[in-house]
């Protein structure tokens, strides 16, 4: 029995599962931490994948792993392969406004034909989150730190390229090794989707000169070997390794509430969208990943079970235990800004407050209800670029409350599967591994629970679209 590992290197945490290659069961799984902050530097991550990797058992009798990360992080590296500032997250928003500079650039100053230029040129409207952006911020802001950056990578990429032995000092050449795939290449916003091939000349005028990018590898391809004999797969963006985890087909809508909220489903073909709501990346199998990503998701249940001082179990009991439409209260969740739509420096709002429906059990439902229907905008954002949505499949560690998992049935419109608790981003990425290693993917059984779609029979979506609306 071939074993495989797969690795979730994301926001909050790194997580590991090892499973059976042929028949996908697992067999041992790890977990560690990564620092809160927006700002990180990337031995974080080396240091949570290595005690991850250790609480999960070692990889010594691994034969291949793979690693999905966090998208779009900026990892600046010297010539000598030395990381040159601590990475900038997908969810810092300093870049936002080096984003609206580049679209005001590309259209002569009308945003409406910038938005239309680089949707058709990468597939992606830039926003903060953007490798890009960030790569233009700093070459403003920090430009001797710009001028030191020999390389550019992403959170994966670089976790990688340390799992084959590389790093800083590594010798002459390392920095050639570097390796990434077309899923989180498709999201720095110097790759089109469409064409896959990099653009050298916005990353010349974005960051003033071009640095050396990772190989994009093919789904199945090897980024090589490490000392340990272990072969390491070319990886995937963490939302294209969730795809391949659940087995994602034609039909299927995924939903996941990680720190992020994202909507996506595999596509046949690039979505290049100019309202700028759908990004329009590459999946991890060849095919396409258009994607919708909001800045609040799981951290607002965080933030408000803290206000309420209740586990994040009895959040969910609480808002279990309020009526459908939360008395009336409404929460537009954009507590750390927003990406989806694109309001960088919005801050939430409640909405509808009297004396009798501010309780914490409607101001818990009120939370789950205010991060699903942003989730649902983005749903009907997918449809309207041709997504067709047969159900919904609910991932990340929100998915794992029962309340979302109501609130999600009654107002997305379409039926829901949880599947069952499981890594699906590591999932995603051990089923990439044993691709690697045997030339296929793995045809592995997800158990599931299905929920049919409900009614929103008292308004809670159009209300909540109401006071959204007041943001923008
Ligand atoms: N039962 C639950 N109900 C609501 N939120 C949960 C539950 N379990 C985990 N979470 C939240 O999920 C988040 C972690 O999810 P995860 O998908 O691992 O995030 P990320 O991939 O961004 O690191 C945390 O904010 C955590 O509080
Ligand atoms: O920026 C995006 C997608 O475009 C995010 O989805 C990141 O990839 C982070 O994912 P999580 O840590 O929230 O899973």
């Amino acid at each position: 029995m071939a074993l495989v590992a797969g690795i979730d290197s994301s926001t909050q945490s790194c997580k590991v599962v090892i499973r059976d290659a042929d028949t996908g069961a697992l067999v041992r799984q790890g977990r560690a931490s990564h620092p809160e902050g927006s700002e990180v530097h990337p031995d974080h991550w080396w240091a949570a994948l290595q005690e991850a990797v250790a609480a999960a058992g070692g990889l010594e009798d691994v034969a291949a792993v793979s690693v999905g990360g966090q998208q779009h992080g900026m990892v600046c590296l010297d010539s000598e392969g030395e990381v040159v500032r601590p990475a900038l997250l997908w969810n810092d928003t300093r870049s936002a406004g080096a984003a609206k500079e580049l679209i005001a650039t590309a259209g002569d100053g009308d945003a409406a034909a910038g938005a239309r230029y680089w949707a058709s040129a990468t597939g992606t409207v830039p926003v903060a989150s953007l490798t890009l952006t960030k790569l233009h911020w700093l070459a403003a802001n920090e430009p001797d730190n710009a001028a030191k950056t020999a390389a550019v990578c992403l959170p994966h990429d670089w976790l990688t390229w340390r799992l084959l032995g590389h790093g800083p000092g590594s010798g002459p050449g390392n920095l050639d090794a570097l390796a990434t795939d077309r899923s989180d290449a498709s999201g720095t916003g110097y790759y089109s989707t469409a064409a896959g091939a990099y653009l050298p000349e916005v990353l010349k005028s974005s960051l003033g000169h071009v640095p050396h990018l990772p190989d994009v590898l093919g789904p199945l391809d090897v980024a090589g070997k490490a000392s340990s004999g272990v072969l390491v797969a070319a990886g995937a963006g963490d939302n294209a390794a969730a795809a391949l985890g659940v087995g994602a087909g034609v039909g299927d809508v995924v939903m996941s509430l990680g720190t992020s909220g994202t909507v996506f489903a595999v596509s046949g073909t690039p979505a290049a969208d100019p309202s700028g709501l759908v990004a329009g990346f590459a999946d991890a199998a060849g095919h396409y990943l258009p994607l919708v990503c909001t800045l609040n998701a799981s951290r607002v249940f965080d933030a408000t079970a803290a206000l309420l001082d209740v586990s994040i179990g009895e959040f969910n009991e609480l808002a279990l235990s309020a009526e459908s439409g939360a008395g009336g209260l409404t929460l537009v969740p954009y507590f750390d800004g927003e990406r989806t739509p694109n309001l960088p420096d919005a801050t939430g709002s409640l909405h509808g407050i009297t004396r009798a429906n501010y309780t914490p059990a409607n101001l818990a439902r009120a939370a789950v209800e205010g991060v699903v229907c942003s989730l649902a905008d983005g749903l009907a954002a997918l449809q309207d670029q041709g997504v067709e949505a047969r159900r919904v499949i609910l991932v990340g560690g929100g998915a794992q409350s029962t309340a979302v998992q109501q609130a999600a049935a009654q107002l997305l419109g379409v039926g829901i599967s949880v599947p069952r608790l499981g890594e699906y981003v590591a999932d995603g990425a051990a089923r990439q591994a044993a691709g690697a290693l045997t030339g296929h993917f793995p045809q592995w059984a997800l158990d599931a629970v299905d929920l049919p779609a409900g009614k929103d029979d008292g308004g809670v979506l159009a209300r909540y679209r109401r006071f959204a609306s007041m943001h923008a």
